[in-house]
């Protein structure tokens, strides 16, 4: 089933969804089903698979010198999507990048998608390579998430950049999007972000998922931006459950979020990271619950399998 139809049909009950990194490689899927098994009884009714680009890495070989390596450290979203549909109750939601990818691999995955009965994608332009300063689109690749959507809405109208197709058959995807209530990092203004996002809506996404944010105004302002926008899809608040005490330092490093001075004030009074979760876990707790009474569609928590703090969340709360 899409996402959008499991948001339309469960009008005035807040959804609980979260969201998997694909293990590293060499590891088993197990590790996905010991991640999931906790939060299963909690109903979600989709789960979210990330997408993980090639990365360099450096080899030093004999004299000295180095070899530039392309690697992939966390294959898999394909195949864990079809795992997890196979053994649970849930729609995958794998998320497609514009990063590393041609339109024609583009097209395949999809059709890959497509034959597996996955209905959902959470189309997205992608981080840029790890050692590469900003994101650098693959030859014959897409630029931005609004150009990946217009060629899975193309797909789903039957129409292949394969032009030699004699009757292809129209794919039926549900596409999400990203949207950033502190505004994405490369995005000259806030308006200019809207902008994007607004297009990307047009352009045929059903849904907006948030980046991770820790402040709930941030939020309610952003919702009511994009109703000025003229953006009136769903819009699932994203939520991150604090852990670490690095993570004052990582998260506002790699998402370009703020943390809030209260939140900032507990972690740093924590005495080891035990302490953190806790606050972590009483944080997202009460942001959840705020966020309930204003009836959000959805909560989807970005546990990366670690799924312990959002099973203590999610105990309190679905
Ligand atoms: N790997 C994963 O699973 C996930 C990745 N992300 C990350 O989200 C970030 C960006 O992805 P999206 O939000 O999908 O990208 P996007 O293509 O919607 O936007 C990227 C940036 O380009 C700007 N932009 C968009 N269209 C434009 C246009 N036509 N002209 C000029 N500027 C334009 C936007 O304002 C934004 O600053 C990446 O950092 C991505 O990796 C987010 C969620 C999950
Ligand atoms: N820019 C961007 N890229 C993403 O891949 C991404 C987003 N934003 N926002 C939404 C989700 C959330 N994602 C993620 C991905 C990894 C961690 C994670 O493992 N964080 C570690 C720190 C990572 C590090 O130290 O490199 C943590 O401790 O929380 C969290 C959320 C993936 N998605």
């Amino acid at each position: 089933m899409k996402v959008i139809e499991h948001l339309n049909t469960n009008k005035g009950k807040t959804l609980f969804s979260f969201e998997l990194i694909p293990p590293l490689k060499g590891e088993s899927i197990q590790s996905i089903f010991d991640a999931m098994n906790p939060l299963m009884e909690f109903n979600p009714p989709f789960v979210d698979v990330t997408y993980h680009r090639e990365e360099y890495v450096y080899k030093i070989r004999e004299g000295g010198l180095l070899e530039r390596k392309v690697t992939r450290k966390r294959p898999g979203t394909v195949g864990i999507c079809a795992a997890i549909m196979n053994r649970y109750q849930v729609d995958a939601v794998p998320h497609i990048i514009c990063g590393g990818f041609s339109k024609e691999e583009t097209e395949n995955a999809l059709i890959d998608l497509s034959f597996l009965g996955i209905e959902n994608v959470l189309a997205l332009r992608g981080d840029a390579v790890k050692s590469e300063g900003s994101f650098i689109p693959e030859k014959d690749g897409h630029n931005y998430a609004v150009d990946l959507i217009g060629q899975i809405v193309d797909m789903n109208k039957g129409d292949y950049i394969d032009d030699d197709l004699p009757h292809p058959i129209p794919t039926n995807f549900c596409i999400g999007v990203a949207g950033y209530p502190e505004k994405h990092f490369e995005a000259p203004n806030l308006n200019s972000d809207m902008n994007a996002l607004k297009a990307k809506v047009d352009a045929g996404a059903e849904y907006i998922v948030t980046q991770m944010f820790f402040d709930n105004a941030k939020y309610f302002e952003f919702v009511e931006k994009c109703r000025e926008f003229g953006i009136n899809v769903p819009i699932i608040p994203g939520l991150k459950p604090f852990t670490t005490k690095k993570q004052l330092s990582v998260l506002p490093r790699i998402f370009h979020i703020d943390i809030p001075d209260d939140l900032v004030t507990a972690v740093s009074a924590c005495k080891d990271n035990k302490a953190v979760v806790e606050v972590g876990i009483e944080w997202a707790v009460q942001q959840s619950k705020e966020l309930m009474k204003k009836d959000v569609p959805c909560l989807h928590y970005y546990t990366m399998g670690r799924s312990r703090a959002t099973e203590k969340i999610a105990a309190q709360l679905f």
